[in-house]
């Protein structure tokens, strides 16, 4: 088993999923200050999830407030027809369902070509070693830590094998891609999920449910910190 040394301080992009839709621009601009360092976008269109969310004119609508990038999930068939067009609402990742793409390596170029940070996100039953001849390619493997298609659901367990599963994988590959672990994501699992190789930490209901979403990001960033200084 190889091992490399943590690249990055872990990010935090709470899920605006988890927003109230009715104030998206107020949802967005507090969290202008707060500790994400980026924003997840949940596309959903009730062929691919069981459920719809929102699309392309209401990314245009968060980017126009939003100060950190927003990392796009398409949870969509046939993603590879709408890139471009979530590009030019302001992606800056784009990350496509394995599941979703039967030729996988060209959706990757195609984002990438977009210039968006190319991502692959793997539903609970799939496992890590489906990425072994494409770790040289992507960006970011979002890990799914809950049945794609609804926030507020229960981390699966399992999921925290599979991170490091996928980390070791990534790291003998001398793969650099980020490993975001999305749903369920709590200050109970952050911790352990960071220890086995993620990166990236989605967290969507456990961040908007509480009084202060943006104290709660400092809170989860202090758990964060503590972790990384004390490894250094
Ligand atoms: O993609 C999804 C759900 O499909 C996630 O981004 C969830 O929105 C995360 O929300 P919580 O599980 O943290 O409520």
């Amino acid at each position: 088993m190889s091992t490399s040394p943590r690249r990055i301080t872990p990010l935090l992009a709470p899920s605006l999923l988890a927003a109230d839709f009715a104030n998206l621009q107020a949802e967005t601009e507090r969290l202008a200050g707060s500790a994400a360092d980026w924003l997840h976008c949940d596309i959903m269109d009730g062929r691919f999830v069981p459920n719809i969310s929102f699309g392309i004119p209401v990314l245009q609508a968060i980017h126009r407030h939003a100060k950190q990038p927003l990392d796009v999930h398409l949870m969509i068939e046939d993603p590879q027809n709408y890139l471009q067009a979530v590009r030019d609402a302001g992606a800056a990742g784009i990350t496509v369902h394995y599941e979703a793409c039967p030729h996988l390596h060209r959706v990757l170029q195609q984002i990438k070509k977009l210039g968006c940070r190319a991502g692959v996100a793997l539903n609970p039953h799939t496992p890590a070693w489906v990425l072994q001849d494409i770790a040289q390619d992507v960006d970011l493997v979002c890990v799914m830590s809950v049945n794609p298609g609804f926030g507020g659901q229960s981390f699966i367990p399992h999921t925290l094998q599979k991170v490091a599963e996928l980390k070791e994988l990534l790291t003998d590959a001398g793969s650099e891609a980020l490993i975001e672990v999305d749903g369920g994501v709590n200050e109970q699992n952050l911790l352990p999920l960071v220890e086995a190789g993620a990166d990236v930490l989605v967290a969507g209901s456990f961040v908007f449910s509480a009084p202060d979403p943006v104290a709660t990001l400092a809170e989860l960033r202090a758990q964060l910190n503590g972790l990384f200084s004390a490894a250094n």
